[in-house]
């Protein structure tokens, strides 16, 4: 089956979200990114998406306070989000979980936008969220070198059966984006456009077309 594509909505920008829906399979709608006009870009969505509102803490915007943070996830179950990305060291994440639960997937996720620990750490961090009840499991790290990508990569084999998500940002994480879903990942993070990225490496939808149509994919 052709990777599965995610397309990272970061703005109220229609056109955009058009010019890449014929290239996605899912979409990211980045509540913390989008801002107040959100709901309306989520009614207007075609394809399956996952609802992020991402805290300062893990590289998001969110401004205002957890509780609030987690009202807006929920609010977006009630607007038909297939998924909802929770961070793993969210406040009360077992209750955030079963509420997300009761309507969508939970996707549960790790940031580390300094360093990729070694692979025993992130086998721990993915234990972790399969404990948390994830339908799905993300981890994303920061790469210094190639061995980092191969760090993630690592991970689908580790976890066999279980639904993962697993690269590094960076330019020297490109790798781990454009191989992550030949190794078993669920979906890969796309930008909608060229220029409109939301984290350091992302690729847009059209240049992974551009790639797994080079290697027949
Ligand atoms: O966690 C991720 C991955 C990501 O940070 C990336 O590196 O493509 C983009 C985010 O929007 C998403 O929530």
């Amino acid at each position: 089956m052709r990777p599965q594509i995610c397309g990272v909505i970061a703005e109220d920008e229609p056109r955009a979200i058009a010019a890449a829906e014929p290239l996605v399979d899912l979409f990211e709608l980045r509540i913390d990114l989008v801002g107040q006009t959100w709901p309306a870009v989520a009614r207007n969505l075609t394809k399956p998406w996952i609802a992020t509102n991402r805290p300062r803490a893990e590289g998001g915007r969110w401004n205002g306070g957890e509780t609030d943070r987690q009202s807006e996830l929920l609010k977006a179950l009630s607007l038909g989000a297939a998924i909802v990305d929770v961070e793993l060291a969210a406040p009360g994440l077992d209750i955030l979980v079963g509420a997300v639960k009761k309507k969508a997937r939970c996707l549960v996720s790790h940031h580390d936008f300094a360093a990729t620990p070694p692979l025993e750490e992130l086998e721990k961090i993915i234990e972790r969220q399969i404990a948390a009840g994830a339908d799905i499991c993300k981890v994303v790290t920061a790469a210094a070198s190639l061995d980092d990508n191969f760090k993630l990569l690592k991970l689908y084999a580790k976890f066999p059966g279980r639904k993962i998500v697993a690269f590094a940002m960076g330019l020297a994480g490109v790798l781990s984006r454009v191989l992550a879903p030949l190794a078993g990942a669920e979906f890969a993070y796309a930008s909608l456009l060229d220029g409109k990225e939301s984290a350091p490496g992302q690729l847009s939808a059209a240049r992974f077309d551009e790639i797994y149509r080079l290697l027949q994919i």
